[in-house]
């Protein structure tokens, strides 16, 4: 018989039953509500320092296109902001919609965004990304939202990556890219104790959500659905909505950068 594509079997809501934590007290993404954020005028602004030759690789790993990074040293790292000590860069990511009308995980008020990327980061107090990523502690992942607008030449050369790994499981080696290129121009943020929007869906992010969005024109968002859940020979299988939606804020404070 028919076996269901993964995007059907793996889709959010059935997820408590392989992890519980679904149903946690921190869990990712939220509705930010700028009204009921409060400033905290004790936090840093953030501190992001990116070396474009730490780039390794581009993958499609089933769930999203992932650009990896060497992090067997501190030059790609974040400090500052809301984090104490050095958070590693490791991966970014993104997650998008079917449509321009909806994509990001993290909602302002309610209003979706066409993608969001995460910067993700491990703290240097433990010995390894793996060790990190179910500390309390362990991660740090910079949210930036994207909205259509003019074509954004930073995300050319991602995007022409897209066709060499349309399928789960490919990858291509990716050098010399800068991920600064990705951040808006203000840092100004929000900030708040949460988790992997996927699972194992681990409690261990300090989430740090930028308010100013970058763009990506509409054609560029559409390169981003050219992409495929499915490995090659399986029937083909869009690669959109990979986006988890607003989860309970269980009494959760989000503080502000800015006022
Ligand atoms: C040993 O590794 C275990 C966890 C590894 N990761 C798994 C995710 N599902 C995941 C989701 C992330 S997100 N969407 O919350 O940024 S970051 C991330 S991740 O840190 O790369
Ligand atoms: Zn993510």
């Amino acid at each position: 018989d028919v076996i269901p594509p993964a995007s059907k079997t793996l889709r959010p809501q059935k997820w408590v039953e392989n992890f519980p934590i679904a149903d946690g007290v921190r869990q990712s993404p939220i509705d930010i509500v700028p009204g009921q954020a409060s400033y905290d005028a004790g936090l840093k602004p953030l501190d992001l320092k990116y070396d474009p030759s730490t780039c390794l690789d581009i993958l499609n790993n089933g769930h999203s296109v992932q650009v990896t990074f060497a992090d067997d040293t501190d030059s790609s790292r974040l400090t500052d902001g809301p984090i104490s000590g050095l958070y590693r860069l490791k991966q970014f990511h993104f997650h998008w919609g079917a449509s321009d009308d909806k994509g990001s995980e993290h909602t302002v008020a309610g209003t979706k965004y066409p993608a969001e990327l995460h910067l993700v980061h491990w703290n240097t107090k433990y010995a390894s990304f793996s060790e990190a990523a179910s500390k309390p502690d362990g991660l740090a992942v910079v949210g930036v939202f994207l909205k259509i607008g003019g074509e954004n030449p930073n995300l050319q050369k991602l995007l022409k990556a897209f066709d060499t790994i349309k399928s789960k499981g490919k990858q291509t080696s990716f050098a010399n890219f800068d991920p600064s290129t990705l951040l808006p121009g203000c840092l100004d943020y929000w900030t708040y104790d949460g988790s992997l929007t996927t699972p194992p869906l681990y409690e261990s992010v300090t989430w740090i959500v930028c308010k100013e969005p970058i763009t990506a024109s509409s054609a560029q968002m559409a390169k981003f659905r050219t992409l495929l859940f499915s490995a090659d020979g399986a029937a083909p299988d869009c690669m959109v909505n990979n986006y988890r939606p607003p989860q309970p804020l269980k009494g959760r404070t989000v503080r502000a950068s800015f006022k």
